[in-house]
């Protein structure tokens, strides 16, 4: 009952939307890190993969630099020319080859003969510059491969486009450039001076061969591109997971919670079976009638006593279901057995306050005494006098009614609540059951004699049928016989038992 408060439906929802958040950010968590460490991984490798390419890019301008080294400060002779524009054919992304002087071209594979200045100076570490273009291609990048022999040398061009699709390849999800000197080439082939890089994380990777290095940044909108391709079904999975935890935490909330769910649950899949104990004729002992005791018949915890779980089902008001539940079991397990009964036999079913909030009550005991039209048996309500009923409108109505029908009304544990004569007589009580406490003090001492003696002598004067319930010993029967009393209920007898086993003990064959 403690985690009562758990059942409410606001708690439920907020603790179910809180479990949502709670598995949602823990997923969110999950995919970040494991997005930003592949993230990392993976550019990482990107970073290493372009320096080997630029590398290798570069060592195609080198290799025609090997081969045309043996030509520098010669003069440019058609030989000369001829063996720069073979390197051009012969090599691959290299698309000319220049011999200099100190600051001035002086024999080019495209032109021949052409006097052009150079300026060295620029070269990042005397070997590479980055060019947006030259007089005969202007726009289209390329890199300049610089080889100096004591101030002559070697002037390469490698074609950009090669470089920038290196840029492009690897790039997908970062911003990769070839940073040469203070210049940097972008993924579209662009050439930039200084900084100017997006946001982001950077990471940078030198050539240990040549004075380049290839930066990268990873921006905001990579981070999410990689999400969106790296983790689309943990992005699909996590959300429904989500869902379905605060669904369950919903339910489980429900049920657990709350033991009112759970007796409304076993109602609706009918776990609340009847017992029957036997009531006997107070001077032969023979069977006159049986009170239905309801029991729980649990999955997991077996067999249930009433006492566990009838005072909560009085206070939620599911005592009337259930013990519409009983009748109705009764009812169609004795209906068809119902000429082994004996004549006149009696059912009694506790009844409490609630019931007598509407008329279905009435229907109920119609119900069930039709089904016993061929051989008609007495439907016995028993109240507790514990719980007294109020005097309305209603409740005479429903007790007219019942008294058409020939329904009787017992007091149950008689003499341990505070009815009085008005009481009785209005609510029109045919039966008295003698409370079993007072049975059980018989042959104790002289004073609970006496008690007992005055229950019963009570009891008399009302001019009422009376019940001795609780009948455990011959020595309390010797007792009660003198009283002459009518019906005797107790172990002595027979205890509760489920209905089969009540048929084969006590029905006629
Ligand atoms: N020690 C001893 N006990 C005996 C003896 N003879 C009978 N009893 C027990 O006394 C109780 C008699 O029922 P109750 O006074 O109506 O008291 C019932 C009744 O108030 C309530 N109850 C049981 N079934 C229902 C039901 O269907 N509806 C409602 N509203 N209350 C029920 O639970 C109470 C306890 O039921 P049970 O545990 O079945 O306990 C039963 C029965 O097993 C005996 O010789 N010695």
């Amino acid at each position: 009952m403690a985690l009562n408060w758990l059942n409410r439906p606001y708690i439920r929802i907020c603790l179910s939307v809180l479990a949502f958040f709670i598995v949602a950010a823990l997923g969110v968590l999950a995919i970040s890190w494991q997005t930003s460490q592949g993230l990392r991984r993976d550019t990482a490798a990107s970073l290493a993969q372009s320096v080997r390419l630029v590398d290798m890019t570069l060592n195609n301008a080198s290799t025609a630099a090997d081969s045309v080294q043996h030509l520098v400060g010669q003069d440019c002779d058609q030989d000369v020319i001829q063996a720069l524009r073979w390197e051009v054919a012969r090599v691959p992304n290299v698309r000319t080859v220049n011999l200099y002087r100190g600051d001035t071209i002086y024999c080019t594979s495209l032109f021949g003969k052409k006097i052009d200045y150079v300026s060295t100076d620029k070269y990042a570490g005397e070997t590479l510059l980055l060019m947006s273009g030259n007089p005969v291609t202007p726009g289209h990048p390329l890199i300049a491969y610089r080889r100096d022999i004591k101030g002559n040398g070697i002037l390469i061009g490698v074609d950009g486009y090669f470089l920038h699709n290196i840029l492009e390849l690897l790039s997908t999800h970062a911003y990769l450039i070839l940073q040469v000197g203070d210049q940097w080439m972008d993924s579209k082939g662009k050439i930039h001076q200084g900084e100017g890089w997006p946001d982001g994380t950077r990471m940078a990777l030198a050539s240990a061969r040549y004075p380049y290095n290839m930066r990268l940044v990873i921006r905001n909108s990579d981070q999410w591109r990689y999400v969106f391709d790296y983790a689309t079904v943990s992005l699909v999975l996590f959300p429904l997971v989500s869902i379905f935890i605060a669904f369950m935490t919903y339910m489980l909330l429900g049920r657990v919670g709350s033991p009112i769910s759970t007796l409304k649950d076993a109602l609706a899949k009918k776990q609340f079976v009847p017992f029957l104990q036997p009531v006997v004729d107070g001077t032969n002992h023979r069977l006159t009638g049986g009170e239905v005791l309801m029991r729980w018949q649990h999955p997991q915890s077996g067999l249930i006593p009433p006492y566990q779980f009838i005072p909560l089902a009085e206070e939620s008001g599911l005592i009337v279901p259930m013990t519409r539940l009983m009748m109705a079991q009764v009812r169609d397990q004795f209906g068809p057995v119902a000429a082994q009964l004996p004549d006149n036999f009696h059912f009694g079913f506790n009844i409490c306050a609630g019931h007598f909030k509407d008329l279905t009550l009435v229907e109920d005991c119609k119900a069930f005494l039709h089904a016993f039209k061929d051989k008609p048996v007495l439907l016995v309500l028993e109240l507790t006098e514990r719980e007294l009923i109020e005097s309305s409108e209603i409740t005479h109505s429903l007790f007219s009614a019942l008294r058409r029908m020939g329904v009787l009304i017992a007091m149950d544990d008689f003499g341990t609540g505070h009815s009085s004569l008005t009481y009785l007589q209005k609510f029109h009580i045919d039966i008295l059951k003698i409370d079993q406490s007072f049975i059980g003090r018989i042959g104790t001492d002289a004073l609970a004699g006496h008690i007992v003696d005055n229950v019963i002598d009570l009891a008399k004067r009302l001019q009422m049928v009376i019940v001795a319930e609780g009948i455990e010993t011959q020595e309390q029967i010797d007792y009660l016989t003198p009283f002459h009393l009518d019906y005797f209920q107790g172990y002595f007898f027979g205890k509760p038992v489920p209905v089969t086993e009540f048929m084969e003990k006590w029905l006629q064959r």
